[in-house]
């Protein structure tokens, strides 16, 4: 049919060379011209194929057509519902007038409940005793009459109002359409021979190739979409927040080991060895190989010494020392196994250990009495495992924001205003501090932040000035103070992209298409 179609177009404008409106056309194997909206689109389809040969160009009229409801169509039918209630009716003084009930028996409940105040209204029917009469003996049903018009033409002609009551009354609906006005096209001709698409050996041999006529390259065409890789939101996120890290002045850790010792995750942070996040049902061990490298021999004898009988002022934990729980190997429970590791680093000049001098602007060179410390802003953004039953809100693989700043002088205020800035460079204005308790650090301030949509606060990060029983067995001289934090990176990622289960954001639950789709987050 289609062919037939193109055919019939381009014949139409061979004879009367412009085809004026396109509804007046009679599509081949029909019998009516094409007025409806379905057989405009069957009209289209033959357009387009022949404009892309350049054969016809067409302007589009849009237009706005109504079409019945059911009810519409019965009415249309059988009259409306006011003159299907008349026509039930005895004419006054002709026979018993008719109740309600019986009315509505006999035409039902709907029409008499629809009808019946537009008939009294046009005055057609009347109250005699307990029941109605037609007072008009014949009606003119404009309703009806309106119906039918709209039936055959799409619309009332001039009677916008009228469309507007037919409408309110769900007798008619109103259908967006369009209809064409169609020329004679550059490539015109009434040969509807399929052009050309490549160019053969054949073609070339026998010289077809001259007489051929060809497919126009389509240089608006899209090709097939291609499918990269795309960052995974988590990924995006953590971009985001390495930046501001990075225009705030932060230098990155290394944080490549997932694999640490009992060590560095808790002892050289003076993690109690009886503490109960070192348990296996809270932490991962490795079994294989089954010890972690001795630490430094002096810092270790240091760290055992203060956990075990105290030092810099501490009393310790006056507990017996197991270098057997020491030497665990574990998948590190937080990131600040690994600020542990930049800070015993940071300290080795306090240690009177030969370290190139760094070059940064302001460090102090070569100073008489220089104690070797340099002050640091560190950060790392990386994954932590725990053994944590998983469930909408808990993985037991996850990933912390972790940053550290070393310096003399610094105050529980520096920290809170730092966390301020922080925060509000993520996009999150209203954080508040609630004191909590850290084993590495004293004083020790939980952060929560309020969450706008879910209206209320919630906990978003855990920090703390670091405990001189981590920092001065590392070397640090007395005066240096340090402060860290740590967050969740899933936390404001869900916020972010309105995640409630962390199991679709990591893990196999996953969507790959949803990760394909989720736009870059905004500052
Ligand atoms: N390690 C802490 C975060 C933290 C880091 C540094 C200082 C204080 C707290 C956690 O896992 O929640």
């Amino acid at each position: 049919m289609a062919e037939g179609l193109q055919q019939l177009v381009l014949d139409t404008l061979d004879a009367e060379s412009t085809i004026q409106d396109t509804r007046s056309l009679v599509i081949p194997g029909q019998s009516e011209p094409a007025a409806s909206q379905d057989a405009q689109l069957i009209i289209l389809g033959a357009l387009n194929s022949l404009l892309s040969r350049d054969m016809v160009k067409f302007e589009t009229h849009e237009i706005v057509s109504y079409a019945l409801t059911a009810d519409g169509s019965q009415s249309a039918l059988n009259g409306s519902h006011e003159a299907r209630v008349w026509s039930a009716l005895p004419t006054k003084g002709q026979g018993a007038p008719v109740t309600v009930v019986q009315l509505k028996k006999q035409v039902g409940d709907k029409t008499v409940d629809v009808g019946q105040g537009r008939a009294f209204k046009n005055g057609w029917i009347g109250k005699e005793g307990d029941g109605l009469v037609k007072l008009a003996s014949t009606i003119k049903d404009v309703t009806q009459l309106d119906l039918l018009e709209i039936q055959s033409s799409g619309t009332l002609k001039a009677r916008e109002k009228d469309l507007a009551d037919l409408r309110r009354r769900k007798l008619i609906l109103q259908r967006k359409g369009q209809w064409f006005t169609v020329h004679k096209g550059s490539e015109f001709s009434t040969s509807t021979a399929k052009p050309e698409t490549d160019l053969t050996v054949d073609m070339l041999t026998s010289g077809a190739w001259k007489t051929s006529t060809y497919k126009k390259y389509n240089f608006e065409a899209e090709g097939a979409p291609t499918s990269g890789g795309s960052l995974h939101p988590l990924l995006k996120v953590r971009e985001e927040i390495r930046n501001i890290f990075l225009e705030m002045g932060f230098a990155e850790m290394p944080t490549a080991s997932f694999v640490e010792s009992g060590f560095w995750c808790f002892d050289a942070l003076f993690v109690p060895q009886q503490h109960p996040a070192r348990d296996l049902q809270d932490t991962f061990y490795i079994s294989d190989p089954p010890h972690a490298l001795h630490p430094e021999p002096e810092y270790y004898k240091r760290v055992s010494t203060v956990h075990e009988h105290g030092g810099f002022g501490s009393m310790g934990y006056r507990a017996p020392w197991s270098h057997e729980e020491t030497s665990k190997l574990l998948l590190r429970t937080h990131t600040t196994a690994s600020s542990a590791h930049m800070l015993y680093k940071l300290a080795a000049k306090c240690r009177g250990e030969a370290v190139e001098d760094d070059d940064r602007p302001g460090a102090p060179k070569g100073r008489q009495n220089d104690d070797g410390f340099r002050a640091a802003k560190l950060f790392s953004i990386d994954r932590v495992f725990r053994n944590e039953t998983t469930d909408a809100t808990h993985l037991a693989e996850f990933h912390q924001v972790e940053g550290v700043v070393a310096d003399r002088g610094l105050t529980l205020a520096d920290l809170i205003g730092f966390m301020r800035v922080f925060f509000s460079k993520m996009g999150i204005k209203q954080v508040r501090f609630k004191p909590a308790y850290n084993p590495y650090t004293e004083p020790s301030l939980e952060i929560f932040a309020f969450h706008p949509m879910l209206d209320k606060w919630v906990e978003v990060g855990n920090s703390g000035m670091f405990r001189p029983e981590m920092l001065e067995p590392m070397g640090f001289p007395k005066d240096v103070r340090v402060h860290g934090w740590g967050l969740s990176l899933e936390r404001p990622t869900m916020i972010r992209y309105g995640i409630n289960n962390i199991r679709t954001l990591m893990g196999h639950k996953t969507s790959i298409e949803g990760i394909e789709n989720s736009p870059a987050p905004m500052l």
